[in-house]
């Protein structure tokens, strides 16, 4: 890890002396990449060093690489392994490309809005998974909750599996059932995926964003055949299958995002 921490260092740092030399004083604010805008930050008249810099990229890489393709994995597995949701939002994305006009060579945001079974399929597996299981507050001030009083200091965990597997919030909790998100009612206080409040995640959109847009083309035009089916899952740092879920992806013969209207 602290190897792998040090090449990143060193490939980022680069990075940094290029856009340094770059001036990119003279770039808009829309022309800006992620580490240009860094570079501008000032608080209490102090610029962020390149340390701090490259210690914030490699928190954004961290963060928004493995959740999402975790996510996507599980969400892949839970319909390979539930035929019938598989076939159910393999129809919806079908029905999409055919009201597709003509015009429009690919997926658009309008589309993903309309893909209601694939939404449930996607907080189903966002709630059976719970990628991030917990998060940390410190209280502020003395709270008191449910007769028990958090002291003003105190560190608190907060164990968002614990929520998603309560069998109050969501009955028999282990199974994957993406229709109990028909009636969209959870209450509030039950489903925290992306956390909650002011530090709530910041990539939690452009993580959905990830996971239609692979599950888009994925259900059109391949199909996953697990070739350890039923291992069992290990469950930290993140739950996985056993075997990495090692799989044969197959392209079907009749590729459908290729459909054309006629
Ligand atoms: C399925 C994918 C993802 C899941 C389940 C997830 C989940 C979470 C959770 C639970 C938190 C803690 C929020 C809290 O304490 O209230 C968090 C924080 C964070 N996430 Fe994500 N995340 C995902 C994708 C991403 C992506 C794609 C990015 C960036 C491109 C990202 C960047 C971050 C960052 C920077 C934080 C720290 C925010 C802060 O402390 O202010 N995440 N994420």
């Amino acid at each position: 890890m602290h190897q792998a921490r040090k090449k990143l260092v060193k490939i980022l740092q680069a990075v940094v002396d290029g856009r340094r030399a770059r001036k990119s004083g003279n770039l808009s604010e829309t022309q800006k990449d992620m580490m240009e805008l860094l570079m501008d930050v000032e608080e209490n008249g102090r610029k962020l060093d390149d340390e701090e810099i490259i210690d914030i990229i490699l928190m954004y890489l961290n963060a928004g690489h493995e959740s999402s393709a975790h996510a996507t994995m599980w969400a892949t597995l839970f319909l390979q392994q539930h035929p019938e949701c598989l076939q159910k939002a393999k129809r919806e994305q079908e029905e999409i490309i055919r009201g597709r006009p003509s015009t429009e060579k690919g997926l658009i945001y309008k589309e993903i809005k309309q893909m209601e079974y694939l939404s449930k399929v996607i907080d189903e597996t966002l709630r059976a998974v719970t990628i991030s299981l917990f998060t940390c507050r410190e209280a502020k001030t003395d709270v008191s909750i449910n007769g028990y009083t958090i002291p003003q200091g105190w560190k608190v965990l907060v164990w968002f599996r614990g929520v998603h597997m309560d069998p109050e919030n969501y009955p028999n909790p282990k199974d994957f059932n993406p229709s109990r998100w028909e009636e969209n009612k959870h209450k509030v206080g039950t489903f925290f995926p992306f956390g909650r409040g002011t530090r709530l995640c910041p990539g939690s959109d452009l993580a959905k964003l990830e996971i239609y847009t692979f599950l888009h083309y994925f259900l059109l035009d391949y199909e996953l055949e697990p070739l350890n089916p039923g291992t069992a899952v290990t469950y930290l740092p993140h739950s996985t299958p056993g075997d990495n879920c090692l799989a044969k992806i197959k392209k079907l013969s009749s590729s459908s995002s290729s459909y054309k209207k006629v």
